[in-house]
């Protein structure tokens, strides 16, 4: 039997309640048997901000995802040298599950709208059907896609979260309990993340 596939990339800088919403929400709604979140290995459109350790991304990652269990964490991304590109992700999920699952890739609203200048924007939509999740400020419509283009609008439970938030907020000083997973939160204080400026990693 061909098995449903979420793909759930992400920065996760950190992972925050919005990306766990979003994957829950569109597991029930197309009935998916599991969701892979993928963390960026370098997320080349946001070269011109400082991002965390990939290996950190990761392993938060790991930490939020653990208690479900439909979700699981590839290192596809991470592993690949390079910027990251989501043909470069489905190519290589393809392979691996070639015709024994069929590939959702969810993206929120913000992302969808830039999907057009991804890396071979043209072979996506041949790798995987798209579906695109509401986020607090962003608006499906946004996005100006082929009229043929497989890509499925999902409502989600709105969670006005974004990682930028969280690290500003660690930043400051002030708390990201309930904003994030226990595990990240604790994470996140025994590594020392966000507190001062970092070094470029890419
Ligand atoms: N609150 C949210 N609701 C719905 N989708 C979200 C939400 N936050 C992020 N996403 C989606 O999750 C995917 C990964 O997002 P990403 O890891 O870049 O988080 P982010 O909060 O947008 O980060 P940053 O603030 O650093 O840009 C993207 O497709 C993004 O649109
Ligand atoms: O393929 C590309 O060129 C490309 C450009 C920007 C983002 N993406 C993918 O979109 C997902 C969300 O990325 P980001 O940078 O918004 O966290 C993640 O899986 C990225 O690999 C992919």
């Amino acid at each position: 039997m061909t098995s449903r596939i979420g793909v759930m990339g992400g920065t996760f800088d950190p992972i925050h309640h919005g990306h766990l919403v979003a994957a829950s929400e569109v597991a029930d709604t197309f009935a998916l048997d599991e969701v892979i979140f993928v963390p960026a290995g370098q997320p080349w459109q946001k070269s011109d901000q400082v991002v965390s350790a990939a290996e950190d991304r990761y392993l938060m990652t790991v930490i939020a995802t653990a208690s479900n269990p439909r979700f699981t964490v590839s290192r596809v991304d991470v592993d690949r040298d390079g910027p990251t590109y989501a043909v470069d992700t489905l190519r290589d999920l393809n392979a691996r599950y070639g015709d024994k699952a069929d590939l959702f890739f969810i993206t929120g609203a913000d992302v969808l709208a830039k999907i057009l200048s991804w890396k071979d924007a043209d072979q996506l939509f041949g790798m995987a059907q798209f579906i695109g999740v509401t986020r607090p400020g962003f608006q499906l419509s946004d996005a100006h896609l082929p009229a043929d283009a497989p890509v499925s609008l999902v409502p989600v439970p709105a969670m006005a979260i974004s990682s930028t938030d969280c690290r500003n907020r660690v930043a400051a000083g002030q708390p990201i309990w309930y904003l994030v997973p226990d595990g990240v939160v604790q994470y996140i204080t025994k590594h020392h993340l966000y507190r001062e400026p970092m070094a470029p990693t890419m």
